[in-house]
């Protein structure tokens, strides 16, 4: 897998852009609450790391992965937010169920990001196993909550660059 030869969380620091003045949303699925409570933490920690404003920042839980999308629509919808970072753990289990969240999420992400001008990062680890989810929230594979953050941060910069 691609992830096995990297780090999620290994950037040029020099590349990210300043999060000073930029409002953030978090969306945060409580389902895999050790796991998402993971990525929760990178992506608030590196936020602040580069420069947003804990003020700045809005966070709000939903019960799974699937609310995760409906979340973004409000926040995006009742709040002045530049982006809204999503934030889930989707572990295969033994019926389907797996596939069909994985996808609205994924399909419902990609439309909030047409229909509305703020960026929506996607924050959501699909994996086959805790370990693997392990593994990339705070673990050997680094935090795909860092991830995201930077993300966004560097969506905010091309959003404005064009405005
Ligand atoms: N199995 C997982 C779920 N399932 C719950 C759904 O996300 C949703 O909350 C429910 O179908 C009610 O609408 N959610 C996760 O985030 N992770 C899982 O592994
Ligand atoms: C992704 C899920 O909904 C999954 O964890 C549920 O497990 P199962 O497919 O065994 O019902």
């Amino acid at each position: 897998m691609a992830t096995e030869l990297k780090n999620l969380s290994s950037f040029d620091h020099d590349s990210i852009p300043d999060g000073k003045g930029k409002k953030i949303g978090i969306v945060v699925s409580d389902w895999n609450k050790n796991i998402t409570g993971s990525l929760l933490k990178g992506t608030y920690d590196t936020l602040v790391k580069f420069g947003v404003d804990a003020e700045d920042i809005i966070i709000e839980h939903v019960p799974g992965s699937f609310e995760l999308t409906y979340g973004a629509k409000v926040l995006i919808e009742n709040t002045d937010v530049d982006s809204v970072i999503i934030l889930g753990c989707v572990i295969q289990g033994e019926t389907p169920h797996f596939t069909f969240v994985c996808n609205s999420v994924t399909e419902g992400t990609t439309e909030l990001n047409l229909k509305y001008n703020v960026p929506v990062v996607f924050g959501l680890l699909t994996t086959n196993t805790l370990d693997q989810a392990i593994a990339r929230s705070g673990g050997r594979h680094g935090n795909k909550g860092d991830e995201a953050a930077v993300t966004a941060l560097k969506m905010i910069e091309l959003q404005q660059r064009y405005k």
